[in-house]
């Protein structure tokens, strides 16, 4: 049994399901399909889970929302229309929708969750309609029935281990399984949905869950390239790559995969497979245990923006125990999770997420920091991008970091940190937003070349 999951581009219009239901029908072996919510059919559209935030967002402001209402039924009304679906399941998802703004909005964050949900479980209901309308045995799958048990944090939920063992219980099924993709339930049944481009995860839970002999992500590139391709032109595509690689990569901005989603598929030791919808005989990218790094010790670069980092001085910051801890502490109360912690004798940077922060938690983090640390110097700054070079070979392989190091003075682009993670599959370097582009260009070039053939 194979699990594929759909993204949203490759459900965005009636057009590209058809495209969808031709793969599926090909292998009889893809017996259980996870759906995104339709999502942009050009550059400049708008996700069905983007119109769903605006929708949820009006309505608790204005107890109204007709018009944002309207304007997620008009997206499936196209799509039911291209299908030549009957009219019914329209005004079904219209009624759906109405139902759910009527959801308690005492906790606005729950409320949110039922309404962003709404994307992926209509869809789910037209792909499975669709499947019908052409001859396949499929049918709808409820999450909440097939155990999709997951912690009750709206926006963030984290699926349960008990939810494994029912979810095996769908190979008992016929025909093809159409799984709505992005939510679960919480124990006490009140619907959870995962952190954005959570779609990904659910397929990796299911593919873990029936024990899947591969779970294929279709998207709509050929494969996981080893750069961003809307930053380098035509940049070289990646065979096989490891389960810690792809980890590091999409943690560090590969937007192909969500980096939450390897685990469950890992774990179980189910390889994962990265293919277009719009090309599905291309091979794709096998996701794998291990690989044979000897030709290509590095395999990716990737850049994420949106970072800060709160720097703090000390003399003899070195000798005092307990400094670390007790400034991690502070961050703590204020309920910030931090990426690196590099250091130095007297100083120390905590690298964290920027939408983490705001002035009132800013100003509480440095007074704590001068007052109850006794700090000399204390202080925030914003705009930083972190560049993730990625590759299992390069703990073997002597002059990585120098050869990095050159390129970026090379492209003019200063380092203001650098940090190899403890599995040494990474080394990360932090540098000023504005020179992220050039930075990854000026890497790319160093490690990868357009004969390079990543095996
Ligand atoms: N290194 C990379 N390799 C492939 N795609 C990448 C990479 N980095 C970023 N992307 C982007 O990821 C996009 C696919 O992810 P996403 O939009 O979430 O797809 P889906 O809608 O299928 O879930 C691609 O269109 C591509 O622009
Ligand atoms: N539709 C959700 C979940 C998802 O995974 O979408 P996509 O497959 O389009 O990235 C989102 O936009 O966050």
């Amino acid at each position: 049994m194979k699990v594929a999951k759909f993204g949203g581009t490759s459900l965005a219009s009636a057009e590209q399901i058809k495209k969808v239901a031709d793969i599926i029908t090909s292998d009889n072996d893809r017996r259980l399909v996870v759906v995104s919510a339709p999502g942009k059919r050009t550059d400049e559209d708008t996700k069905v889970t983007d119109l769903l935030i605006r929708l949820g967002e009006t309505y608790l402001e204005k107890k109204e929302a007709e018009k944002e209402l309207q304007d997620v039924v008009e997206r499936f009304s196209d799509i039911a229309a291209g299908l030549n679906l009957d009219e019914d399941i329209v005004k079904t998802i219209e009624d759906d929708l109405r139902s759910r703004l009527s959801y308690d909005t005492a906790n606005p964050e729950q409320f949110m969750d039922q309404i962003k949900a709404a994307g992926e479980d209509n869809n789910a209901k037209v792909v499975a309609r669709y499947l019908q309308s052409i001859g396949v045995v499929a049918e709808y799958v409820n999450p909440q029935e097939a155990g999709l048990y997951v912690s009750d944090e709206p926006g963030n939920a984290q699926v349960l281990p008990e939810a494994y063992d029912h979810l095996y219980k769908l190979r008992e099924k016929n025909g093809v399984l159409v799984f709505p993709g992005f939510f679960g339930y919480s124990k006490e049944g009140r619907l959870v949905t995962f952190s954005r481009g959570g779609s990904d995860i659910t397929g990796s839970i299911v593919a873990a869950g029936v024990q899947a002999e591969l779970y294929e992500n279709f998207t709509d590139v050929d494969s996981v390239f080893a750069a961003n391709p809307k930053v380098v032109e035509e940049p070289v595509a990646i065979k096989r790559m490891t389960y810690r690689e792809m980890r590091e990569l999409s943690y560090a901005g590969f937007a192909v995969f969500h980096d939450e989603a390897l685990i469950p598929a890992f774990r179980k030791s189910i390889p994962v497979c990265i293919k277009n919808t719009n090309n599905p005989q291309g091979s794709g990218t096998m996701i794998i245990a291990e690989r044979e790094y000897a030709l290509n010790p590095i395999i990716g670069i990737a850049a994420d923006k949106g970072f800060s980092t709160i720097y703090v001085r000390k003399y003899l910051m070195n000798r005092e125990v307990g400094f670390g801890r007790r400034l991690l502490e502070i961050i703590e109360d204020e309920e910030i999770s931090y990426e690196h912690i590099p250091s130095g004798i007297d100083d120390t940077s905590v690298i964290l997420e920027d939408s983490q922060m705001t002035p009132e938690k800013e100003e509480r983090i440095i007074r704590r920091i001068m007052d109850e640390l006794g700090a000399d110097d204390a202080y925030i700054e914003r705009g930083f991008a972190m560049i993730m070079l990625v590759g299992e070979g390069m703990h073997e392989t002597v002059g990585i970091a120098a050869r990095a190091s050159k390129a970026l003075s090379d492209n003019g682009v200063n380092i203001e940190m650098i940090n190899q993670g403890s599995s040494e599959v990474s080394l990360a370097f932090g540098i000023k937003e504005e020179n992220v582009d050039k930075a990854i260009s000026g890497l790319y070039e160093e490690f990868f070349s357009a004969k390079t053939v990543l095996q």
